[in-house]
């Protein structure tokens, strides 16, 4: 392939160093010689890095080259956007550049190029800097303005200050300057994103970090903390959708496969990235500190660890899971348990943030949405740039819905996408304040005290971001539903026990598609993507209070706990034919009346074969 590829780019670059003044016709005939796809995507890969063609091939030229959809995309592309000014100047990559930016060259022609070795004394943060030496200076950049969407204000911050709110108290919102990153088509940001995806290329081999100029375009590569997360699988939920939704195009977006076993990683490795930086830049810090219920704690913990920087959590006593609790002991934080619920440890750190020269890790910083967004960036890249109809999140302190939000608007914006998919924020019953608030037409939103739920990581009654929640639900067309305990898990069982894993919360979020696929709400030809925020082996415990029956007041109908058997051939054969012959039964159970009408003469021989396995048992 690398060949294929060479030979394209090669062709152009033979053809740029025989003539300046490139005729269309030349252009035209030549690339028909590039039999495969790979070489004459390679070629316009080529020619996308070198204005001087570019602008001198008539647009009908290139169009008729276009033998394929990609291939016209670029073609077009090319023609429409491509000017000397916007790619040979300004160069994205050059926030930090590595091989893997897009500078002058694009993927293909990197590929085609001599394979640069990194010496044996160097790694990857050196290889990097070194590639980043004398690179032109960043195009890009980002800053701190109020969240108040139905205001205009000219109040902005730099993102090297230390501030969580606006004179108003209002929240901050990271605000990118999309002009200058609209310099660049869609097609180019898509085939860098693209370029990119599973690289060990510093920082770039990250989802997150693939993504920089999106992110965080102005901080130095080397400043950057990343454990390379991101790229979650997104999982195709074919017997879970099929049999349980009638639906062929459910999907998970398996965000808790990651570094800390939950999506907070995507966010952490912004925030502690510009923390490393303003230590660096000398600002006066002493570690980061977050209150949480158990995921933020524990993705802070093991970036600050990574970073050596201190880590000081907050987190409410016996409310967290042991998986969740070893994470930030492990790591080194300094952990504070405190006789109080998260809300009461939000308050807490918020205070003590206010008073000591510690950085606020919680959401209610807005840089950790930057990284957050990325997973709805890379749900568009994994469908190749087509839309889903529904995301489903789960919502507890209610800042993911609104990064989520902030990921497709901004590839909206951008054109890689047309469209925002329609959100749904789904809640636990328990600890429901946004799901009120919307039942109530958006009136009066009052902070309530919630209960216990096995969703804890959501167990939140004061939630910081409700006002971005509340604006990305309605700018998406959104919907908030919420899941009862025996809703949430059995949905968790019902999805386990189609080979998948899941933690409570995202037990929420499958309850809620459950619950508006029957009220046909969502409809069986739709593609829904369903966020799984943590891994479920952080929640063993729910799980195994479940598969035991030992939860009060819950039937727990999908229960699968295991038998105790005497070390004994015959009692192992007595419980395989009676468990067996139930399993059989309940299998065959919905097929009986269809076994009746199409099979008439066999159904006695099922008849017996089933009640030789009852016998038995
Ligand atoms: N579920 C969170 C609660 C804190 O939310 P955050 O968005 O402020 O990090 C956790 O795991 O702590």
């Amino acid at each position: 392939m690398i060949c294929a590829m060479s030979s394209g780019s090669a062709l152009a670059t033979r053809l740029m160093t025989t003539t300046t003044e490139l005729p269309a016709m030349h252009i035209s005939r030549s690339v028909s010689f590039l039999t495969s796809q790979q070489q004459q995507y390679s070629y316009y890969s080529f020619l996308h890095t070198c204005p001087r063609i570019a602008t001198f091939t008539p647009t009908k030229q290139l169009k008729l080259l276009a033998s394929t959809e990609r291939i016209s995309a670029m073609a077009s592309s090319h023609v429409e956007k491509l000017s000397p000014s916007s790619v040979s100047a300004e160069n994205p990559v050059e926030c930090g550049s590595s091989v893997h930016d897009a500078s002058s060259s694009s993927l293909e022609t990197q590929a085609s190029a001599s394979p640069k070795k990194r010496p044996a004394d160097e790694n990857i943060r050196d290889e990097a800097r070194r590639q980043g030496l004398g690179a032109p200076r960043c195009t890009f950049s980002a800053k701190y303005v109020p969240f108040s969407p139905f205001e205009d204000t000219e109040e902005e911050y730099s993102l090297d200050e230390i501030i969580y709110r606006s004179k108003t108290g209002a929240l901050l919102d990271v605000q990118h300057d999309l002009e200058a990153l609209k310099k660049y088509d869609a097609t180019y940001w898509k085939n860098l994103f693209d370029s990119r995806v599973g690289k060990t290329s510093w920082p770039y081999g990250s989802g997150v970090w693939s993504k920089k100029e999106w992110v965080l375009p102005q901080i130095d590569n080397d400043d950057i903390v990343s454990l390379f997360e991101g790229n979650s699988n997104l999982f195709w939920a074919e017997r879970f959708g099929k049999e349980m939704l009638q639906m062929n195009d459910l999907w998970v977006k398996q965000c808790g496969i990651s570094h800390t076993g939950s999506f907070k990683d995507l966010g952490m490795t912004v925030l502690v990235s510009q923390v490393n930086r303003l230590r660096r830049m000398k600002k006066p810090l002493l570690g980061v500190g977050c209150a949480s219920t158990g995921d933020t704690s524990a993705a802070l913990s093991a970036y600050c660890a990574a970073a050596g920087i201190p880590a000081i959590v907050f987190l409410p006593a016996n409310r967290i899971s042991i998986a969740q609790l070893v994470q930030p002991i492990a790591n080194g934080a300094l952990v504070l348990s405190l006789d109080t619920d998260f809300d009461g440890c939000m308050r807490l750190i918020r205070e003590v943030t206010a008073e000591l020269p510690i950085y606020l890790a919680n959401s209610l910083n807005s840089l950790r949405l930057e990284g957050q967004k990325t997973a709805a960036i890379e749900i568009c890249q994994q469908f190749d740039w087509e839309v889903p109809d529904w995301v489903i999140v789960p919502g507890g302190n209610l800042g993911n819905i609104y990064a989520f939000f902030k990921g497709f608007h901004m590839c909206k914006e951008l054109g890689l996408i047309d469209r925002i998919p329609r959100l749904v924020c789904a809640q636990a019953a328990n600890a429901n304040p946004l799901y009120l608030y919307y039942k109530a037409g958006w009136k009066n939103f009052k902070a309530i005290k919630a209960s216990n739920t096995f969703a804890s990581a959501i167990q939140i009654g004061d939630p910081v971001s409700i006002d971005r929640a509340v604006f990305a639900l309605q700018n998406s067309d959104g919907i908030v539903e919420e899941a009862t305990e025996e809703e949430l898990m059995d949905a968790c069982a019902q999805a386990d026990l189609t080979g998948m894993f899941t933690c409570p919360h995202t037990g929420v979020a499958l309850a809620a598609l459950i619950k508006l696929r029957k009220n046909g709400v969502i409809r069986a030809t739709d593609r829904a993507v369903v966020v799984s925020t943590a891994h479920g082996l952080k929640f063993t415990q729910s799980k195994i209070d479940y598969h035991s029956k030992a939860i009060a007041d819950l039937p727990c109908k999908f229960a699968n706990p295991p038998v105790q058997v005497a070390n004994d051939f015959g009692a192992v054969m007595d419980v395989l034919r009676r468990e067996l012959s139930l399993r059989l039964k309940a299998a065959l159970l919905p097929f009986q009346p269809l076994l009746f009408c199409v099979f008439p003469v066999r159904v006695p021989v099922i008849k017996v074969w089933m009640s030789w396995f009852c016998h038995c048992a």
